[in-house]
């Protein structure tokens, strides 16, 4: 049986601020992220099977998803908790404000590596995580890819 990837697409609204950049992005602002999760693995041949057909249920790879990354992540604002921003995410949180602090710098490319181990742990054995593109913005996204890793 052929090997097939399936691709399900996510979106989630995320504040964040790079502690120590040099650009605009050192302020706190916002994302539209787009996260599009690929997975590959073999169709299910059994025709018994509920899953008949499938590398994995569509819904079962959101209910991953969902729970370890889009319900954390949407409408949270992230930070380094390895930096000063730790005193201002102190502040929001006391203020009922909800914040994330993550340990490292909240760029495209290190929430990707964070969540990539996130799903991962997730998978059954049979499916592997193929890739994962996290869009910033219209023109910029960062992608993770198993065979680079
Ligand atoms: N390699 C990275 N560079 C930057 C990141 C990042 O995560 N990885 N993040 C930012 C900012 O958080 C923000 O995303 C701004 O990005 P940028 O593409 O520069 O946004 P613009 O609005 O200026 O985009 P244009 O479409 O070029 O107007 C910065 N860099
Ligand atoms: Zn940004």
């Amino acid at each position: 049986m052929s090997k097939i990837r399936i691709t399900k697409q996510f979106s989630f609204e995320t504040g964040h601020a790079l502690y120590g950049y040099d650009g605009k992005c050192k302020n706190v602002h916002g994302h539209s992220y787009k996260l599009s999760v690929t997975v590959i693995g073999t169709p299910i041949s059994d025709p018994s099977n509920v899953k008949y057909g499938m590398v994995i249920d569509f819904s079962d790879l959101k209910k991953i998803v969902k729970s370890e990354i889009v319900d954390i992540f949407d409408h949270a604002t992230v930070f380094n908790k390895n930096t000063p921003h730790v005193e201002l995410a102190k502040e929001l949180a006391d203020r009922d404000h909800n914040v994330l602090l993550v340990d490292y710098q909240p760029t495209s490319e290190m929430m990707v590596i964070d969540f990539a181990q996130k799903i991962k742990k997730h998978l059954p054995e049979t499916i592997q995580l193929y890739a994962l593109r996290l869009q910033e913005t219209d023109t910029s996204f960062a992608e993770w890819f198993a065979s680079d890793n």
